[in-house]
């Protein structure tokens, strides 16, 4: 728990990275076991694994992020919109067919009762983010390199690094703060997306303009909505080109209920196997860092973030157990706050941010998004998915995909969980 005092702080620092970019305050930890990477601790237990993923495998991640996770599972756009199309293919086909909302009944039953995943058809879509210059360039500390990141997502087997380093990955939640539950509950209403950008100070998912509700997004400040939920007309309809954009964020395994504020046992989308694989790699691979060596991701977010957008301070306090939550950046530089001191951190393309022990509680949000830095878009360069790497650089976008341990280990009766989704097919 913060001061009010802290509080105060914590949200005054927020601004103030709009404006400017503080030093990176990462300390130097030393060198994965058996790997290359170079890993530092922001305070004690939150970590980063510098470059921790190889081109590749973020090549990969962020194809998938884009074309497929928005198609198959439920996300900030899943609330209003019912798709028929990938998302993904409106967007280059430049679709001019329009996609109808959702009735206002059905939106409020979509928020309590999410229908499984796999929705051929059940896609979604959030608000629009604002923009904001995030120029800066900061220095950072820097640390592994490609070659001994986590590589390769072929579906359905682990990943793993051509040279035999591994690595691993992390995830997010829910915030404690009345602020933050106020937000959430706001946004559970139909209010306020999970970034809205320039929205609020206070809460939690990425803002961008606050819109539609997905778990992750609730924790989001009580942004003032743009659309309300009663607001809006039954008939409203959008283009499908342009729901893209929109995406705020989407939700894999255990969706969160923003009324119960936990977890609904029988929610629950099967993650794709690649996920499954490379998070449990990543967990095993930073053992050494938080003294965990299995976790299931049973929640898996991305996170999808324009130049502008920002996810205001909230606290992951929903799940049942105390596993490190594995956190992947791609795309461009962001600056991270955290603890009760606002501590901060500038994420890079690749890296691993790790929340365990007693700071897996604590506040945190990422105020700003920076420009897309050259080793990003040398990594976008190789990315194979026509429009992909433009779309990404067009958006100066920045995609996070955080895994958590929704169950205690006794609820699954088992180490490991083995409700892993098949998957489809590759790329
Ligand atoms: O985008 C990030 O790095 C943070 C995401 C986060 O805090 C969350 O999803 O709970
Ligand atoms: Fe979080």
């Amino acid at each position: 728990m913060m001061t009010p005092e802290q509080l105060t702080a914590y949200k005054a620092r927020e601004r103030a990275c709009r404006k400017e970019v503080p030093e990176c305050e990462l300390q130097p930890c030393g060198v994965l076991e058996g790997t290359h990477l170079s890993w530092f601790l922001l305070v004690p237990g939150i970590a980063v694994v510098r470059g921790a993923l190889d081109a590749e495998t973020q090549r990969q991640l962020i194809t998938r992020a884009l074309t497929r996770y928005p198609y198959e599972y439920v996300s900030n756009l899943s609330k209003d919109y019912r798709l028929v199309h990938n998302l993904w293919d409106l967007h280059v086909s430049k679709s001019e067919e329009r996609v109808w909302q959702r009735p206002q009944h059905q939106r409020e039953t979509f928020l309590r009762h999410a229908p499984p995943c796999h929705l051929h058809g059940d896609g979604g879509t959030g608000g629009d983010g604002e923009s904001a210059d995030g120029t800066s360039t900061h220095a950072c500390c820097r640390g592994g390199t490609d070659h001994h990141s986590v590589a390769g997502l072929d579906d359905g087997r682990a990943v793993g690094s051509s040279d035999g380093a591994e690595q691993v990955a992390g995830c997010g939640s829910r915030s404690s703060d009345a602020a933050a539950l106020a937000s959430r509950d706001a946004e559970a209403q139909g209010r306020g997306g999970p970034h809205d950008a320039a929205a609020h100070a206070d809460n939690t998912r990425p803002s961008h303009s606050p819109d539609n509700q997905h778990p992750h997004t609730a924790r989001t400040a009580g942004a003032p909505a743009k659309t309300t939920a009663a607001a809006t007309p039954k008939t409203k309809c959008v283009a499908g080109h342009k729901l893209l954009p929109k995406l705020r964020s989407l939700n894999m395994g255990y969706r969160f209920n923003w009324f119960s504020r936990t977890y609904d046992e029988e929610d629950f989308a099967p993650l794709p196997a690649h996920l499954d694989t490379l998070f449990r790699q990543l967990c095993a691979l930073t053992r050494p860092i938080h003294g965990y060596g299995t976790m299931r991701p049973e929640a898996v977010v991305a996170n999808y973030y324009k130049h502008n957008d920002r996810m205001m301070g909230h606290v992951d306090d929903s799940e049942e157990c105390d596993t490190p939550l594995l956190s992947l950046s791609l795309g461009a530089d962001c600056l991270f706050l955290c603890g009760p001191e606002a501590k901060c951190a500038r994420l890079t393309t690749g890296d691993l941010l790790i929340m365990y022990g007693p700071a897996r509680r604590y506040r945190h949000s990422v105020p700003r998004i920076l420009p897309l830095s050259q080793p990003a878009n040398s990594m976008l360069d190789g990315i194979e998915a026509a429009g992909v790497a433009d779309y990404i650089r067009a958006a100066g976008m920045r995609i996070n995909i955080n895994a958590r341990q929704v169950k205690l280990d006794t609820r699954q009766g088992g180490e490991d969980g083995d409700e892993v989704g098949e998957e489809e097919e590759a790329g």
